[in-house]
């Protein structure tokens, strides 16, 4: 929950201001902030795009768009009207070589504040940006910058990006945000396993059997197929998002809830993944691509149809087994998968563990009883269920059932869930960066990500073509279930 006592004065300034991102989550998040109190009065927001709006004409933007993206109930006119007035719009195009003036004048109007650069931009952008606002006399040991991944496209543009901003920007100063990490199921992910003794002691080899991570969307790439095309799902969710859930369940206690100790524990992780490479990448990766189908009962056209009947390898479909080279979790397989045009909309952990070592009742085998699960779902229907074999109620012989304890967030809590960039942006504006990745962390995510890239590109097989509205590729069925394992599937 976020905190609604610390009150900030900032200026936001948004480079890419008008972008979907901006509309869709950046814009709505900070008004919701504003509503709940968190930003003084003067505190500014000031929007960077090459759209050619005055301060007006982007107020009336927002206040155009703002209503598509906010919970009805969450919406006021006299609210609104006040978050509007904190807006400004500077018409600038970064890759000009002109001064800076109209932002300069703007910024250096007020005393020195905290000021966040937030760059909701294309990466290639970064560096050039930054080096800017420095030329500009823009920055001081009070700014802070934001980077929107991706960041980089492999390890060497990763390196190139954090060494650009670097040169500008103290570490401390950087923000690379992973909005994952802002959402709420997933920081209750640590307060599970750190602040429930229950767990602990089984959280491992010798207790649990597999871990699955699925991250599965309805939608398609959208209006994005430009950034997406060059991207895929592996470098959009599993090199970033999907690694980052992977940490949260397999690190070991951090010592503090603390921007470094939390940071250092996952990058052990990172560190300890097992390389996939060569043909390995081919027995344990599967990579799919949505093809014309139907969702919620409409037609959608396949991603090849959306590019307009170019040809493309990009991959909007990624299953893997992953392992992790430590002694907690030897012999403990993480199977990830994430896609678009899915049958479902669905987020969740699964912690399956082992089936009992023996059965004493009578007429039920052992394979008969079914093992105990912990299912972490992320989104949508937040909650933690926990399933346990109890006996189905009724005289003659005995029958067992799996029933789930549910805890539902939206039945436990009144609290609304705020959206994950409305508790990052905060942190921002407060230099917290725990919940950031660190410059290490994102590093040793790539080096693990590249060689599957490499081996993809380097081969014959194509991405398995499934339709849109089905569960994926078969073949990610049988990548589990090879190894004597089923998919979760169930909710
Ligand atoms: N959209 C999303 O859901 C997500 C986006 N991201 C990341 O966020 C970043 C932005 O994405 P998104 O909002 O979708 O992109 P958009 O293409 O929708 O927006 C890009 C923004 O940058 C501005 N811009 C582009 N070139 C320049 C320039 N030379 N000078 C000044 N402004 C410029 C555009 O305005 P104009 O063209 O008018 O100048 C626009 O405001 C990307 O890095 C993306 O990967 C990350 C996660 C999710
Ligand atoms: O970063 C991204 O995340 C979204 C999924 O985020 P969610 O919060 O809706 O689960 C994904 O659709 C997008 O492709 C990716 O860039």
């Amino acid at each position: 929950m976020l905190t609604t006592q610390q009150v900030d004065t900032c200026d936001i300034v948004v480079f890419g201001g008008t972008g979907d991102l901006a509309m869709r989550k950046l814009i709505p998040s900070l008004y919701q902030r504003d509503r709940d109190g968190q930003l003084t009065s003067d505190s500014r927001i000031i929007a960077v795009s090459r759209a050619g709006l005055d301060g007006p004409g982007y107020r009336d933007k927002v206040a155009a768009e703002l209503p598509h993206f906010l919970p009805k109930d969450t919406y006021d006119s006299e609210t609104v009207d006040a978050f509007l007035t904190r807006l400004h719009h500077v018409t600038l195009d970064v890759t000009s070589a002109e001064p800076w003036e109209e932002l300069a004048a703007l910024l250096t109007a007020v005393e020195d504040r905290v000021r966040v650069y937030y760059l909701a931009s294309a990466p290639k952008l970064f560096g050039g940006i930054c080096h800017r606002l420095q030329d500009n006399g823009l920055v001081s040991p009070q700014s802070r910058v934001v980077l929107e991944k991706p960041i980089g496209t492999d390890l060497a543009s990763a390196q190139q990006i954090n060494d650009e901003v670097g040169a500008v920007f103290s570490e401390e100063q950087i923000f690379r945000i992973d909005h994952y990490l802002g959402k709420e199921t997933v920081q209750n992910l640590l307060v599970l396993r750190f602040a429930n003794t229950l767990l602990e002691p089984m959280w491992r080899s010798a207790a649990i059997d597999h871990v699955q991570i699925t991250v599965s969307e309805t939608v398609g790439v959208g209006n994005r197929i430009g950034y997406y095309d060059g991207s895929g799902a592996l470098r959009d969710m599993v090199q970033n998002h999907m690694l980052q859930l992977l940490c949260l369940v397999a690190m070991e206690p951090p010592n503090h809830y603390d921007r470094d100790s939390v940071r250092d524990e996952k990058l052990k992780v990172l560190q300890a993944l097992k390389p996939l490479t060569g043909h390995n990448v081919h027995r344990n990766t599967v990579r799919g691509q949505y093809a014309p189908g139907s969702i919620d009962g409409q037609s959608v056209p396949g991603y090849s149809e959306e590019l307009e009947g170019q040809a493309s390898n990009t991959e909007t479909y990624v299953a893997l087994k992953a392992e992790v080279n430590s002694w907690r979790w030897a012999g403990v397989p993480f199977y990830l998968r994430t896609g678009k045009r899915l049958d479902r909309r669905a987020s969740e952990i699964v912690v399956q563990f082992k089936s009992v070592p023996h059965s004493i009742f009578p007429a039920i085998d052992d394979e008969m009883i079914p093992p105990n699960r912990l299912v972490i779902r992320l989104q949508p229907d937040e909650a933690v269920r926990l399933h346990l074999v109890t006996k189905a109620p009724g005289p003659g012989g005995l029958r067992l059932r799996e029933v789930p304890l549910n805890l539902s967030f939206a039945e436990t809590f009144d609290e609304r869930l705020p959206d994950a960039y409305e508790r990052l942006l905060m942190d921002v504006v407060r230099g917290n960066p725990m919940l950031f990745m660190r410059r290490d962390e994102v590093e040793a995510a790539w080096e693990w990500a590249e060689p599957i890239l490499t081996a993809w590109q380097e081969s014959q097989h194509l991405p398995k073509r499934y339709a849109s509205g089905s569960h994926g590729p078969a073949a990610a069925t049988a990548l589990i279930e090879r190894d004597g394992r089923t998919w979760n599937d169930e909710e």
